[in-house]
């Protein structure tokens, strides 16, 4: 009999998360029944929506929701080889078992030069919030500028490098002079720390005197009260994160976007990438090709060890990723 280790949310968060709120448990898994498989994840993700969707949908006592890369150990079902790799969407856990309904297959040819890792990153949902957000939310066209915030991380320097690749001018920001570094050297045009300016209001200006075409908001908040002023006409925002705002516990006043919206007759639409899900495999195939031709660079902030979880989850939130933040089990 296999046990798996699980972390369970211990106590609602109230405000920025602690290790406190975690408590690791043991679960004793059955044996397979005739369909099912065995399991061990490989890779864990920990995302920003866990901090929202835990408010939402969880209650306290319940396993951590999240995705994970896992092995198949064990099989009793014809369609799934033992030694083969999935993505599976069954939370903070070291094994699970599956009747496979739930399970997407790494392709076979899952290229030896790269990690399995990705397929939770720039190959993977993250990846694919910056390929639909830009180019089907944004609507983004060769030759115009975009502004994208938490840019170092995993969706936004995946959206800074797909504007390069499409043909645009791209500034982003990022909370630490080593991140704006690593932006300059993947490409973006414009890169700033926004922790240490003066002033963001003159920082967007100077970056681009004639304002954005597109902007793809991770973040929210004060920002994105600021950076809406700098949109050109008919500019087009794509509000995919609101990361400043998920640890609040009194909500922020603002932003107070009608005259903006209304002067330069702009286009705001929030999404959820999984609604582009019908066409994954095309964004998947592109991102992967990006990869392979060197175009499209990847960073990932590695925790070592399940145990790590909470503390990479925290860490994440707090701005100590550089790239996609996952757990190696
Ligand atoms: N709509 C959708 O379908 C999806 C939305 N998202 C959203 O996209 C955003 C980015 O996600 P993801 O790339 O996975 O995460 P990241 O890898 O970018 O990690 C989060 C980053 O957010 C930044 N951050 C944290 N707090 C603040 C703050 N108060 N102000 C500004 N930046 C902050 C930190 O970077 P720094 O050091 O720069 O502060 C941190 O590294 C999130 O808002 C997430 O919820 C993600 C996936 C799908
Ligand atoms: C105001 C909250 C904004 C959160 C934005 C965000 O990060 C969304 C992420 C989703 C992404 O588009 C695809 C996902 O899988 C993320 C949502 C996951 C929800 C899991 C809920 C599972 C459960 O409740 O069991």
């Amino acid at each position: 009999m296999v046990t798996a280790k699980v972390w369970v949310l211990k106590k609602h968060f109230e405000g920025f998360p602690q290790t406190s709120d975690f408590e690791m448990k043991q679960e004793a898994l059955a044996n397979l029944k005739d369909g099912e498989l065995l399991l061990e994840s490989v890779f864990l993700s920990v995302d920003p929506y866990m901090r929202p969707y835990s408010k939402r949908d969880m209650k306290e006592g319940d396993v951590m929701i999240g995705t994970q890369v896992a092995r198949i150990v064990e099989s009793k079902n014809p369609a799934f080889a033992v030694g083969a790799f999935v993505v599976a969407n069954r939370g903070w856990r070291t094994h699970f078992i599956s009747d496979g309904k739930d399970l997407n297959l790494l392709p076979e040819s899952w290229p030896e030069s790269l990690p399995r890792s990705l397929a939770l990153g720039t190959i993977g949902m993250p990846g694919l919030t910056a390929y639909f957000g830009l180019f089907e939310v944004c609507k983004m066209k060769p030759g115009e500028t975009v502004l994208v915030n938490a840019a170092a991380g995993a969706v936004g320097s995946v959206v800074g490098q797909l504007a390069k690749i499409g043909g645009c001018k791209v500034v982003g920001c990022a909370g630490s002079d080593s991140k704006v570094a690593y932006l300059k050297k993947i490409g973006f045009d414009e890169a700033f720390n926004y922790k240490t300016v003066t002033s963001l209001d003159e920082t967007l200006r100077k970056a681009s005197p004639d304002g954005y075409d597109c902007f793809f908001d991770n973040v929210g908040g004060e920002f994105a009260s600021i950076a809406i002023n700098h949109m050109k006409k008919y500019g087009r925002i794509a509000v995919c994160g609101a990361i400043s705002q998920y640890n609040d516990t009194v909500p922020q006043k603002g932003p107070y976007i009608q005259f903006p919206m209304i002067f330069n007759e702009l286009s705001m639409k929030g999404f959820i990438v999984t609604s582009w899900y019908n066409r994954r495999e095309e964004g998947v195939k592109a991102l992967l090709k990006w990869v392979l031709e060197g175009k499209l660079k990847y960073h990932e902030q590695v925790t070592e060890r399940f145990e790590n979880m909470p503390a990479a989850f925290i860490g994440m939130l707090k701005g100590e990723n550089l790239g996609k933040a996952i757990i190696k089990v």
